[in-house]
């Protein structure tokens, strides 16, 4: 279970560069609900997953996991509790590695022990299931280095790496993106199947509107730092790509509205 209390953060704070993110942002997740988040560019969509992983720490405000209070806790501390991909397939994984490595040290994450790779032949067996579950025969190539893999393949290996543990939180940031459109539909079906199994609580950035209403159980927008529309899931199966579209153009009617009003 995720909880956002009140959560705050402004950049260049007190100069004329001054850029609230977040604005007061709260938000409760329940174990294994999987949201989606739609939002403008500049939204504040990322700096809400950077605070929630800790790369990023807010100035008010706190993130609860499990109960548990993150907010003074590196990254490296919250990394038990948080599973998450990336945009760009190369983030998630180290390419001069082999695929059998990149597992044995995602399966050590959160743990005290450091970044120990060695990979024992239980260890394989286990390597061996879950990468079957892919379907994408990467199986068979243990030992080969993860550089070699395609776009998807990586992405699909980022995400069995980012679930290995079942971290309480799995956080999504626009991971299909960079994938074309079958190679991102294999990595969404592969994401709705992992979230289903281990039962998640998922939040998903997508600029993609179709998917954002297909995927997940919930979907909020955000705009200029604020949650500005949340749909539950009934609500979510109501509701079209035209109708969020619609809620953009209000959006841009707003600020046209203001703009005009400081004219
Ligand atoms: N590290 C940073 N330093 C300064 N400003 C930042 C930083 N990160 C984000 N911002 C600013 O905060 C605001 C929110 O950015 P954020 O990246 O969270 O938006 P986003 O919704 O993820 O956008 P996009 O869809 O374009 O990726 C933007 O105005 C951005 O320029």
């Amino acid at each position: 279970m995720l909880q956002i209390s009140e959560a705050r953060k402004t950049f260049f704070a007190g100069t004329i560069n001054e850029k609230p993110a977040l604005r007061s942002i709260s938000l409760t997740l329940a174990a294994g609900e999987f949201a989606t988040i739609i939002g403008s560019n500049g939204a504040g969509k990322s700096t809400l997953l950077n605070s929630i992983a800790g790369t990023l720490p807010l100035d008010t405000g706190t993130v609860t996991i499990d109960g548990t209070v993150v907010n003074r806790m590196n990254d490296s501390k919250r990394a038990k509790y948080i599973g998450r991909v990336f945009q760009d397939p190369s983030a998630g994984t180290a390419p001069t590695l082999t695929i059998e490595e990149n597992l044995a040290i995602a399966l050590r994450r959160g743990t005290r022990r450091g970044l120990g790779k060695g990979v024992t032949s239980a260890r394989r067996d286990r390597f061996r299931n879950e990468l079957a579950s892919l379907e994408l025969g990467l199986e068979n190539r243990l030992t080969a280095k993860v550089g070699l893999l395609s776009g998807g393949q990586r992405q699909a290996l980022s995400l069995l790496m980012a679930t290995f543990t079942q971290p309480s939180i799995l956080l999504l940031d626009e991971h299909t993106a960079a994938l074309d459109p079958q190679r991102a539909d294999l990595v969404t079906r592969l994401t709705e199947s992992v979230v289903k199994q281990h039962s998640l609580t998922t939040l998903m950035v997508t600029h993609n509107m179709e998917q954002a209403l297909r995927v997940g159980n919930r979907l909020l927008m955000m705009h200029d730092g604020r949650i500005i529309l949340d749909l539950n899931a009934a609500q979510k199966a109501r509701t079209t790509v035209a109708d969020l579209l619609g809620e953009f153009e209000k959006i841009k009617g707003a600020s046209l509205d203001d703009r005009t009003l400081l004219a």
